[in-house]
């Protein structure tokens, strides 16, 4: 953990992956499912670069790999294409551009996911890191996004179980320095102490 912290602004990288909605068969509900969960989630302003593309393994690799190493998002969140059918490859293809995996996220979004639907153990979903940036597969039922993100509550809005992006801003933190604060009432941050931002100078 270095000591010191960069005034960057945060960029996010969104792919929805769907064969019907890049085709225009159905209207894509995933990019603004994403952009809205996150819009109420996080405090200060970031930059998005979104991409509605098919479910194909070559397309899916050269996207993600463009909007790390060219756009340099910190963080890249893909929906769609984690089932078992055949034209579900973005694990296949988010695990083909990875520097290495991080499995407490593919986990954690099917414990929670279980909360939801029994057939949450068919998402191969994982999270990995390529070079500065992690990268998230969610499912492709847009209301999959809040459900993995945000985690169970109850009707007070009680946290029953933790959503993934808990652990989002500490390990952006931990992979490029960029701080970002979430608002807790939607979805509480967790970092160490001596993380917080009042111990780092
Ligand atoms: N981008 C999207 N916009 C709206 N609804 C979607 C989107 N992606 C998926 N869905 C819905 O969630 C379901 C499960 O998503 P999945 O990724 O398995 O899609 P699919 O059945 O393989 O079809 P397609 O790739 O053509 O969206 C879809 O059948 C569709 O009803
Ligand atoms: N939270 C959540 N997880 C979910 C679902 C859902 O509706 N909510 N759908 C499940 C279903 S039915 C499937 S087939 C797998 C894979 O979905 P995908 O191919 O759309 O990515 O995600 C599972 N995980």
């Amino acid at each position: 953990m270095t000591a010191c912290l960069t005034q960057e602004r945060l960029k996010i990288g969104l792919v929805s992956i769907s064969d019907r909605a890049s085709q225009g068969v159905y209207t894509d509900q995933g990019i603004p499912a994403l952009q809205s969960w996150l819009s109420a989630a996080l405090i200060a302003p970031f930059d998005l670069e979104s991409r509605l593309i098919p479910d194909e393994q070559t397309v899916i690799e050269q996207t993600l790999i463009e909007l790390v190493d060219q756009h340099g998002c910190h963080l890249v969140l893909t929906t769609g294409g984690t089932g078992p059918a055949k034209r579900d490859v973005t694990p296949d293809a988010t695990l083909a551009v990875a520097d290495r995996e991080m499995p407490g996220f593919g986990e954690q979004m099917r414990q929670v996911s279980l909360h939801f639907v029994p057939t949450a153990i068919l998402s191969r979903q994982v999270g990995v890191i390529r070079r500065q940036s992690l990268i998230l597969n969610l499912p492709g039922q847009p209301k999959a996004i809040k459900e993995t993100l945000e985690g169970v509550k109850d009707e007070q809005g009680k946290v029953l179980v933790r959503g993934i992006f808990s652990a989002v801003p500490y390990c952006l933190q931990l992979l490029s320095d960029i701080y970002i604060e979430t608002h807790p009432e939607i979805c509480e941050s967790f970092r160490p102490k001596s993380a917080r931002k009042e111990e780092i100078k």
